[in-house]
């Protein structure tokens, strides 16, 4: 297991600006070297921001949007025009406002397009092999105060899913309660995952994850351990790190 990254910012403003400088310098390398890079956007209001502050860098950047192909580390189980779709909230806050290619963007199966999580998921799956495996160049990951990661939660199922991509998730602790997940497996085939945590709220998250000792089950962070492993995070979210 490589030890993991720890970036800190000052703030929350800084913190943002710093992930999407980096992300765009990454899509930038991985498009110069021939690359058509998969990206895993993540739900949550750090990545709301991070969203609106990729669109407002992105036209001095000379990333081809049209050759970035987007996926969600989870999202949640809702009819697709809801407010509460991750993917809903990217294309309002970022993808709507790029040059992206429509056969680019693979969303979840939304719970008006399926009749059930588990297919949403099997379907999804079904893509992301069909796309590539999933090795994405970057997922991005947000962190719940409990530790969850995407929509791996404490004590779930989800966490201990084998020999698939994506999982359905039911009574998530954070609303709503049906979600889809890429599971640990999936991540780890990832080439570079970054976590980005914003807030006091998170500090406590962030340094169980980062912990010598803890479990996973308590901790769901702590059960992506492969490959390139960045935190971004603030002060106030590093605040009890050592
Ligand atoms: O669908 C979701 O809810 C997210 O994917 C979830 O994993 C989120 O990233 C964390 O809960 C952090 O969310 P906040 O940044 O809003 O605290």
């Amino acid at each position: 297991m490589t030890a993991p990254e720890v970036r800190r910012h000052v703030d929350a403003d800084i913190l943002v600006g710093d992930v999407a400088s980096a992300l765009l310098d990454r899509l930038e390398a991985a498009q110069a070297r021939g690359d058509v890079p998969h990206v895993g956007l993540t739900g949550g209001s750090i990545a709301e921001a991070l969203h609106r502050e990729l669109a407002r860098r992105a036209p001095d950047s000379s990333v081809d949007w049209s050759r970035v192909v987007f996926w969600w580390g989870d999202e949640r189980f809702v009819p697709a025009g809801s407010p509460d779709r991750n993917s809903g909230k990217a294309r309002q806050d970022l993808l709507d406002h790029v040059e992206v290619d429509p056969a680019n963007v693979h969303e979840v199966p939304a719970s008006d397009e399926v009749a059930t999580a588990e297919e949403a998921a099997d379907a999804y799956s079904a893509a992301l092999r069909e796309h590539g495996g999933g090795s994405f160049e970057v997922l991005m990951l947000g962190i719940g105060p409990d530790g969850h990661v995407a929509s791996l939660f404490p004590g779930h199922p989800a966490l201990s899913a084998r020999d698939t991509i994506a999982v359905a998730v039911h009574d998530s602790p954070k609303p709503p309660p049906d979600r889809v997940t890429l599971t640990f497996e999936a991540i780890e085939r990832c080439r570079a995952v970054w976590f980005i945590a914003s807030g006091e709220g998170k500090a406590d998250a962030v340094s169980r994850a980062l912990a010598e000792g803890g479990s996973v089950e308590e901790t769901p962070a702590r059960g992506v351990r492969n490959g390139e492993i960045v935190w971004w995070v603030d002060e106030a979210a590093a605040s009890t790190l050592p």
